[in-house]
């Protein structure tokens, strides 16, 4: 029997407490194994100055977690699933799907309790075109204005008075023991999160069968086949990184319900789609909504024509 787990993360605040829940969880688990962080940094972490979508995308912070489980440093890699790219690099699988968090992205502020009371023309901070699209949709005075930086620095940007308001995660939020700062939800079906945003995945080496036994008991069915069903949805609207696209599924009793969406970050211009599909093919449902997005020209709007 493997006694020992080691775990590749991130070194920010909500990558080290995504990883310590994982490790607790295995702990729990698998009474008598020896679970360990191998804390590290990545690409993403140290180029704050720049867009991601400049840099190489979401896959800058998987690169040296993936070197470290190649080179035998580490077994297993935990990220925020809405992070990890679509196709991972070969030799790689998620082994296990945390049930699903709050899902949803948070309005955070000192001054204002909504959206909707900003005053004309409110600074709001946030560097993710999705959110960006979403925000010139609804309020298309407002000024946007990048935002990089973990949770922490983001907040405290916020608190420097640098922004009338900033949206975050409210997953994240609630995992740094942060729930206060939200101010209000922005929540389906008016607004939609990032594809698999909420759900904490632990990624593996493929071969590493023994690994992947281990980590089958961590996984919550009901929120992979959600993510599923939102991650082939933007698989099919082509994966570059950092898109002006969100996706959320549930499950409900009918089957599964897949609400997406596509947005034009320069006139907040979006597109929007939805479908009931059966719960055994999650992809079906995705790559209906991505056809349906597709039909109504979302090819074009990401395309920037
Ligand atoms: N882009 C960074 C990131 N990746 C995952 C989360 C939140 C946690 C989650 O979605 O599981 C965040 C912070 C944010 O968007 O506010």
């Amino acid at each position: 029997m493997t006694t020992r787990l080691r775990i590749a993360t991130r070194q920010s605040a909500l990558a080290l407490w995504q990883a310590e829940h994982v490790a607790a969880r295995l702990r729990i688990a698998h009474v008598g194994m020896d679970v360990e962080l191998v804390p590290m940094t990545t690409r993403g972490d140290q180029i704050l100055d720049q867009p991601l979508s400049l840099i190489g995308g979401k896959g800058l912070f998987l690169k040296e977690l993936e070197v470290a489980m190649l080179e035998g440093r580490a077994d297993i890699a935990v990220h925020s699933l809405k992070d990890v790219p679509m196709d991972l690099e070969p030799g790689f699988a998620l082994g296990a799907v945390l049930e699903r968090a709050d899902p949803f992205d948070a309005f955070v502020s000192n001054h204002y309790a909504r959206l909707n009371e900003l005053p004309q023309g409110a600074r709001v901070g946030s560097s993710s075109l999705r959110r960006q699209a979403q925000m010139r949709a609804v309020r298309p005075d407002i000024e946007l204005v990048d935002l990089r930086g973990n949770v922490n620095t983001r907040l405290a940007k916020l608190d420097a008075g640098d922004y009338d308001a900033i949206i975050l995660a409210c997953a994240g939020l609630e995992r740094l023991g942060l729930a206060a700062r939200i101010r209000s939800r922005l929540e389906a079906p008016d607004w939609l999160p990032a594809v698999a945003q909420g759900a904490i995945a632990v990624e593996y080496r493929s071969g590493d069968s023994v690994t992947a036994e281990l980590l089958k008991v961590l996984d919550d069915a009901e929120t992979h086949t959600c993510v599923a069903a939102e991650r082939a949805m933007n698989r099919r609207l082509h994966g570059s990184c950092n898109v002006p696209i969100a996706g959320f599924c549930i499950h409900a009793e009918s089957g599964l319900f897949l609400a997406g969406l596509v947005g034009d970050v320069s006139n907040g211009r979006l597109l929007r789609a939805e479908a009931q599909g059966a719960a055994n093919d999650p992809e079906a449902l995705g790559h209906q909504v991505a056809k349906l997005l597709q039909e109504k020209g979302a090819d074009e709007m990401l395309a920037g024509r």
